[in-house]
């Protein structure tokens, strides 16, 4: 895992090394460098075993048919395992269906209203029951093959044949989501093992402030050090912050000498970085005050202003007409493309050459205009990274998640490059894991049984689902476009210009990239930002782009819903896409969840209404989503109509003492409404934290 390991190579003080040792085992997603990971770990374990040893047969017999090597494995549970959890299930369906009809049979009941109501609650539990276990009939493992990778893509001249990556990064507060926690985010991404002639980040800014692209732009300048540091001492994690809060600070003679220096300076550089990051809102209030006291002495202007002398297009300090929080124009800036200052540290200047290319968005925001989110902001950044650098693939993160494993984008491109059904992989999800959640898990955060039960399950049918955060896309999916395996004689499909606009919109520039993307899925070389440049790139994120396009409901990640992430994969599942579930010996990601009480209930009433809404939606699992495999289409029901069973638990609930009075019901009257005062409200708040509690007492 990424705790220190000081003395673990005598000669280097890292938390993990990944560079080679590890990736001399391909069953292990990272390595961690040594014998003992391997021990505790091994893809196989007691419960996996190969499950595609005929297929890597085939394909060696064939020399890899079109020249292309299998990146991953496939493990399935062991026979001994599997064939008695099928029996078990099959038999409570007997017995869950002999118990319905004892029910039916002995219906003399006094109260016969409340009888049917049982009925329906104990068919509704079987019912759900059932929409769960169906999909669990054939769990598959699958495990990225890091080495394979390194050996097909890293070419022995120091480049890579490797695929370009669009890394995507939503943030909507700079109060409520901290800035210091966005920007290590953003680190971590620069700072990953990919190549950075291959790699974008595109940050998605929906609150339009000022303080957030200052802060990229000390990000970069952080970067210059930060980045050469990581790759040069193979570092984990790359997000600064949790990288000096795992790792014990070096001690001289324990750690090489160059290893020592090379820490406390990038350490002492991440103080003064958090330090100005903390002082940027200071320095842009007074910058402000400045500036606008020489338009008008009193100093009664209220621009915000940037520090090159321009005011600031997005939200201002004082909010004024088009410059408040929910209207503001568009804004597009490529941060960076700075060279590494090899003055800066000299010892860096052998690892690397330069950045990868860091974009700040903030899409025009209009009172007049429904701005849809998250799914909005992602369509925004979709729109604008076609035009830039169109990556053949997407990753996207909320801004409170980080790469936690520099290997993840390496890993989820196994997936997308296998020979078998890369072409056909839409998205690779991976599990999503908390880092601030206390040990006992008390709100249920980590929600393993979900990411380590229900996804493995489901990547043994059609895929895992899209999770909102962590999932890398193939761009084509997302335009709508059909699997080749869905598409007569493979050809990508035609696009004709009169269709084309009234899919994407009309930027001319924009529909020539998806066409480009549609037909050769090649990544582009950036065009010269001049003024029309910007301009195009402002016009696709103003606020009306999207009318009376197919943005939101067939192409990019779809609006009108709380739960932008479900139907987004339900979409593109139904186009007959597979997809893929990733699982890391050492996590990929890592993130922050609710970790109050409130926050969280209000988290799950979020999803449950999100769910509820795609059940009552054209996206309903039972009509909608042509080519979804029944089992998966069973998941996908589940995954809708699950909060009903909130409905038959109160009513449970609320009936304790049916059945100890024969033929009666005895619900207590709240008296102490009359002499106490106390509202319908109170005793509702009081049941329900009754229940709460009582559940809780026993763990
Ligand atoms: O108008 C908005 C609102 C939200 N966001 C971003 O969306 C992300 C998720 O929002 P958050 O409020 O943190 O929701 P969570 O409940 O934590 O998110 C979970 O649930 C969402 C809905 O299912 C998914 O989209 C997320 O990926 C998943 O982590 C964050 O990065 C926000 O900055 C925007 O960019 N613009
Ligand atoms: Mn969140």
């Amino acid at each position: 895992m990424a705790s220190p390991a000081p003395e673990a190579t005598g000669a280097d003080v890292r938390a993990v090394s990944v560079d080679d040792g590890g990736l001399a085992d391909p069953l292990l997603a990272v390595g961690n460098g040594g014998a003992a990971t391997k021990q505790e770990s091994g893809a196989e374990g007691k419960y996996w075993v190969p499950a595609d040893e005929a297929e890597r047969r085939a394909a060696t017999a064939s020399s890899g048919e079109d020249g292309r090597p299998l990146l991953f494995r496939k493990y399935k549970l062991r026979a001994a395992i599997l064939h008695p959890y099928r029996a078990l299930i099959f038999v409570r369906l007997i017995a869950v269906l002999l118990f319905f009809a004892w029910r039916i049979r002995h219906n003399k009941s006094n109260v016969m209203w409340f009888w049917t109501l049982s009925v329906a609650g104990d068919a509704w539990f079987g019912f759900s029951w059932l929409l769960n276990q169906l999909p669990k009939f054939n769990p598959i493992k699958s495990i990225p093959d890091l080495c394979a990778l390194k050996l097909h893509y890293d070419l022995p001249d120091g480049t890579s044949k490797l695929p370009g990556i669009d890394v995507f990064i939503t943030t909507a507060d700079p109060i409520n989501e901290p800035i210091l926690y966005t920007m290590n985010s953003i680190l971590s991404i620069l700072a990953t093992d990919y190549p950075v002639d291959r790699l974008a980040c595109y940050v998605s800014d929906d609150s339009g402030a000022l303080i957030l692209y200052e802060a990229l732009v000390e990000v970069a300048k952080f970067a210059t050090l930060w980045v050469p540091f990581c790759h040069k001492h193979c570092i984990e994690p790359r997000a600064p912050e949790s990288y000096f809060d795992l790792v014990v600070p070096p001690r001289i003679g324990r750690a090489s000498e160059e290893f020592v220096n090379d820490y406390k300076r990038v350490q002492m550089d991440y103080d003064d970085f958090k330090m100005r990051l903390n002082k940027l809102s200071d320095t842009i209030h007074k910058r402000s005050d400045v500036y606008n006291r020489m338009i008008t002495p009193e100093g009664d202007a209220q621009a915000t202003w940037m520090a090159n002398g321009m005011q600031w297009p997005g939200t201002w300090i004082d909010p004024t007409e088009n410059h408040r929080k929910g209207e503001h124009t568009g804004i597009v800036k490529v941060v960076n493309g700075s060279e590494v200052d090899a003055n800066r540290n000299p010892s860096f200047n052998t690892t690397d050459v330069c950045l990868p290319m860091l974009v700040y968005v903030s899409r025009e925001k209009n009172p007049n205009y429904d701005h849809n989110k998250k799914a909005g902001a992602l369509n925004a950044l979709l729109r604008v990274s076609a035009l830039l650098s169109s990556a053949q693939f997407i990753i996207n993160f909320d801004c409170d998640h980080y790469i936690n494993n520099s290997q993840a984008l390496r890993a989820a491109v196994c997936f997308m490059l296998d020979q078998r059904e890369g072409d056909n992989t839409a998205f690779v999800q991976f599990p999503q894991h908390f880092n601030n959640v206390d040990p006992t898990d008390r709100y249920g955060n980590h929600n393993r049984v979900f990411f380590d039960g229900t996804m493995l399950a489901l990547n043994g049918l059609q895929g895992p689902s899209y999770l909102g955060t962590g999932c890398m896309f193939r761009r084509i999916a997302l335009y709508g476009i059909d699997p080749p395996h869905c598409r007569p004689g493979n050809i990508p499909p035609h696009c004709r210009p009169g269709n084309i606009t009234a899919k994407y919109g009309n930027s001319t520039p924009l529909i020539d990239s998806v066409s480009k993307a549609i037909k050769q899925e090649s990544s582009t070389t950036p065009p010269p930002l001049d003024d029309t440049f910007v301009s195009e790139m402002e016009m696709v994120v103003t606020a009306s782009y999207d009318n009376g396009t197919e943005w939101g409901k067939g192409v990019g990640y779809i609006y009108d819903i709380a739960t932008e992430d479900i139907v987004t994969g339900f979409r593109i599942h139904g186009q007959g896409w597979r997809t893929m579930y990733c699982t890391m010996e050492h996590d990929a990601f890592c993130g922050t969840a609710p970790i109050n009480l409130t926050e969280r209930l209000h988290q799950i009433v979020r999803w449950s209404g999100g769910s509820l809404e795609m059940f009552f939606s054209r996206n309903n699992p039972l009509v909608g989503g042509q080519r979804l495999q029944l089992l998966q289409r069973v998941s996908y029901l589940n995954m809708t109509v699950y909060p009903v069973t909130s409905l038959f638990i109160l009513l449970y609930a609320l009936c304790p003492v049916m059945w100890l009075v024969p033929d009666e019901i005895h619900i207590q009257r709240p008296f102490t409404r009359y002499w106490a005062g106390v509202t319908w409200m109170d005793y509702w708040r009081n049941e329900q934290f009754f229940m709460i509690g009582s559940t809780r007492f026993s763990g």
